[in-house]
C-alpha cells in the first residue's frame, strides 16, 4: 500500500496492522483492561453535531494557532509515545522532524530510546516529557539535564502512578523494556519488512533499545518505572512534588493525564502554564471519562492556563469540535505510530498533511474562516428527549438552552 492510497487515518491503521509483528501492534493499539476508556473515547466525538454556517466568506481560511509564544501552523501535535523505535527505525527523530517540517509540536516522550539531547539538537523546538520519580534529587537532576538540553516546554505525566493492566500485552508476552522474547522473535519471523528495516537496523546500530530519558544520566537505567520497578516511584509523587518541579523549572510547565476540574484549578493555583486533559488513550485507568466530555468544566476552572487536550483524536472533525469546547490545542498518538511504522518520515508527514486537510476542508463547510473564531456556537449535544437544543453559556451537556 502506497502512502498515496491511504486516505485518512483509518486507512493507515489497517495498513500498519500488517506491517507490525502482532505484540507490537497489539501493544501501540490496545487499551487497558476491558477497553471501555479506549471505546468512550471515539464515543465520545459523535455525540457532539456541527450545526454548519453558510454566505459567509471562507475563500481564506486559517488554522493557525499561537502556543507559548510559538506561532504553530495547525492546532495539533504529536503526543509523546514511549519506544517509538519499535514502529520506525529512528522513530523519536522521524516523528520530531516532520512535526518541525509541519511547524507543529513533537512531544518528546520520557520512555523514549533516543536520548533527548540528539532530538533536541536536530529538533529544536521540541518538547519533552517526563516521567517524575518523587525522589527530589532525582526530579532536580533531570530537570538540570532537560534545560541544558534546551528543553524549554516540559510536560509531566501524573496519570502513570503505576503501570496498568494491560491484558493485550501480557498474552501477548510483550514488556518493557523490550526483551527478545520468542513471541517477538516469531513476530518478526511473519513481519519480514519490520525485522529488516526496523529491528535488526536498530539492533545492529544500539543494540537492544533502551530508555534513555527517565533519568538524569544518558543510558541509566535504574529508574525503569515501565516494569513497575519499586525505585521509580512515582505512585507517591504530589502536588507539593509539582509545586517543587514549578519552582525550579524555568520554563514552561504543562501538566499531562488531568481529568477533574479540581485538580485543573489546582494546576491552576501552582503555576503550571497549561494542562492535557487525557486518559492516557484509554491505556491507563479503564472507564476513565473521555477527556472531550471533561473539557468545559476544566476550561472553566483554569481560565488562565493553557487548555489541550488528546486521547481518540482520529479527524479534523474531531480537532474543531474540542476547540468549539475550550480547547486551545490538541494531541493526536497512535496515528503517527501506524504513520511511522507504514512509511517512516515520509509516514508520519503524511498523516500531519491528511489532518491538516481536513482540518481545512471542515473549517470551510462549517462556515467558520479562521479557528479563532470557533465556539460553542457550532456544536449541538443531539440527544432524548428533546433532539437538537444549542449551547452557549458554561452550560456542559445537553442542557435547557433554547431549541433551535
Ligand atoms: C504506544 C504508546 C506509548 C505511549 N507512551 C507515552 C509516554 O511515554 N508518555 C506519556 O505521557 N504518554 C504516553 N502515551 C499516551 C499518549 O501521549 C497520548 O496520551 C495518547 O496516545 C492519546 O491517545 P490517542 O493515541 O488515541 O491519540 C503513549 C501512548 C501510546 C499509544
Ligand atoms: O505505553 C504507555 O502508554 C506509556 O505511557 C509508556 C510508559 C513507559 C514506557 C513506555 C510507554
Amino acid at each position: 500500500m502506497t502512502l498515496a492510497s491511504i486516505l485518512s487515518t483509518g486507512d493507515l491503521e489497517q495498513a500498519a496492522r500488517r506491517r507490525l509483528p502482532p505484540s507490537v501492534y497489539g501493544y501501540v493499539s490496545g487499551g487497558s483492561e476491558t477497553e471501555c476508556a479506549l471505546r468512550g473515547n471515539r464515543q465520545a466525538f459523535d455525540a457532539w453535531r456541527f450545526v454548519p454556517r453558510f454566505l459567509v466568506d471562507v475563500s481564506r481560511r486559517s488554522q493557525a494557532r499561537s502556543l507559548f509564544g510559538t506561532q504553530y501552523a495547525a492546532p495539533f501535535g504529536i503526543a509523546p509515545m514511549g519506544v517509538a523505535g519499535i514502529c520506525g527505525f529512528d522513530g523519536d527523530l522521524a516523528m520530531a522532524r516532520a512535526a518541525a517540517e509541519a511547524r507543529v509540536p513533537f512531544v518528546l516522550s520520557g520512555a523514549s530510546t533516543t536520548p533527548m539531547e540528539r532530538v533536541l539538537e536536530q529538533a529544536p523546538g521540541s518538547w519533552f516529557q517526563a516521567y517524575v520519580p518523587s525522589n527530589r534529587e532525582l526530579i532536580g537532576a533531570l530537570l538540570q539535564r532537560a534545560e541544558r538540553a534546551g528543553v524549554t516546554v516540559l510536560v509531566v505525566t501524573v496519570d502513570v502512578p503505576i503501570a496498568s493492566t494491560r491484558e493485550v500485552e501480557l498474552r501477548n508476552g510483550f514488556s518493557l523494556p523490550l526483551r527478545l522474547t520468542p513471541r517477538l522473535v516469531a513476530g518478526g519471523l511473519v513481519r519480514p519488512r519490520w525485522l529488516a528495516r526496523t529491528f535488526l537496523r536498530t539492533l545492529l546500530r544500539q543494540g537492544i533499545p533502551r530508555f534513555e530519558n527517565f533519568s538524569a544520566v544518558r543510558g541509566n537505567r535504574i529508574i525503569t518505572a515501565a516494569t513497575g520497578d519499586h525505585r521509580a516511584g512515582r505512585a507517591a509523587l504530589s502536588w507539593d512534588d509539582l509545586a517543587w518541579v514549578r519552582e525550579r523549572w524555568r520554563g514552561r510547565l504543562v501538566i499531562k493525564g488531568l481529568l477533574h476540574p479540581e485538580d485543573a484549578g489546582r494546576a491552576q493555583a501552582i503555576g503550571a502554564d497549561g494542562l492535557i486533559v487525557s486518559n492516557h488513550g484509554g491505556r491507563q485507568l479503564d472507564s476513565a471519562l473521555a477527556p472531550l466530555d471533561a473539557l468545559p468544566a476544566i476550561a472553566a476552572a483554569a481560565p488562565r492556563l493553557a487548555i489541550m487536550v488528546d486521547s481518540g483524536f482520529r479527524r479534523g472533525t474531531d480537532i474543531l469540535k474540542a476547540l468549539a469546547l475550550g480547547a486551545d490545542f490538541v494531541f493526536i498518538g497512535r496515528p503517527f505510530m501506524y504513520g511511522l511504522a507504514v512509511g517512516g518520515q515520509a509516514g508520519v508527514a503524511h498523516v500531519l498533511a491528511l489532518l491538516k486537510r481536513e482540518i481545512d476542508v471542515d473549517l470551510a463547510l462549517l462556515g467558520c474562516a479562521d479557528i479563532e473564531d470557533l465556539d460553542r456556537r457550532y456544536l449541538v449535544r443531539p440527544g432524548p428527549p428533546s433532539a437538537f437544543r444549542t449551547h452557549s453559556g458554561d452550560c456542559s451537556c445537553s442542557c435547557s438552552t433554547p431549541a433551535i
